[in-house]
């Protein structure tokens, strides 16, 4: 059963260019939350965008696989985002879980904004309309030269139409991140990426055993 007296959990995304290395290190983040939180009931939700439900799923093949109008491109993301937000984000934090999301709005900033050139007052005005009072509580930007991230990619796997762009695109999109940074320091923390495994999930857990002194 729920506990409506329950306090409201956290939200917590997952940036960075692809082959930064973010996916490498949410289920080493979600077993140290999961770890402590579960102690006082709480649980650590682990999702992505774009998907995270059955339709946005579907939306997610299209969007990595399919050529598109870039307006077409950011509206399905933030179609996908207004369906993860009602089914899984806002019913998580009202329980008092914690959710994780692999990318949340930064990402359009730095994709359809940065990467493709989309107006910036467009991305705004699409953020006001699907979660005006929504926002991470804190943003973990993996941050990598594009050369380390390309290495990364060429060496694991087939390459989605985004992983398919040109260095000029990511970029575009690394800067985007980072002017982000720069705009919101409470909200987003840069993560030098370049270093080791081991070395960022040591930076990790400095970053998480703060946020979780902080818990009732
Ligand atoms: N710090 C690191 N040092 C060396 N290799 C790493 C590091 N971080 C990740 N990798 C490796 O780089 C590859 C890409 O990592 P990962 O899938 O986590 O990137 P990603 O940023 O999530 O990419 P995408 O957004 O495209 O899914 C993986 O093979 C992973 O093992
Ligand atoms: C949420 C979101 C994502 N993207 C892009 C970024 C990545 O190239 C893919 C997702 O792949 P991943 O391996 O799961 O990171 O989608 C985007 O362009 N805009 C967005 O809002």
């Amino acid at each position: 059963m729920t506990d409506s007296t329950a306090s409201r959990g956290k939200f917590i995304s997952f940036e960075g260019i692809d082959g930064a290395g973010k996916s490498t290190h949410i289920a080493f983040v979600a077993a140290r939350l999961a770890a402590t939180l579960e102690a006082k009931g709480k649980r650590v939700v682990s999702s992505r965008e774009p998907g995270g439900t059955p339709l946005g799923e579907k939306l997610r093949e299209l969007l990595l696989h399919e050529k598109m109008h870039l307006e077409t491109e950011a509206l399905l993301m933030f179609a996908s985002r207004r369906e993860h937000i009602a089914q899984v984000i806002a019913p998580g934090l009202e329980r008092g879980d914690w959710v994780i999301s692999d990318r949340f709005t930064d990402a359009s900033f730095a994709y359809q904004g940065g990467g493709r050139g989309l107006d910036r007052a467009k991305m705004e005005a699409l953020e006001q309309w699907v979660h005006p009072h929504l926002q991470p509580d804190l943003t973990l930007l993996f941050d990598v030269p594009l050369d380390v991230a390309r290495a990364r990619l060429d060496a694991t796997r087939t390459l989605d139409k985004f992983e398919q762009e040109k260095a000029d695109f990511f970029a575009a999109c690394r800067n985007e991140y980072l002017r982000r940074a720069a705009q919101f320091p409470e909200r987003i923390v840069v993560i030098d990426s370049s270093k080791s495994i081991a070395e960022i999930q040591d930076t990790l857990v400095g970053i998480l055993d703060k946020l979780l002194q902080v818990i009732d």
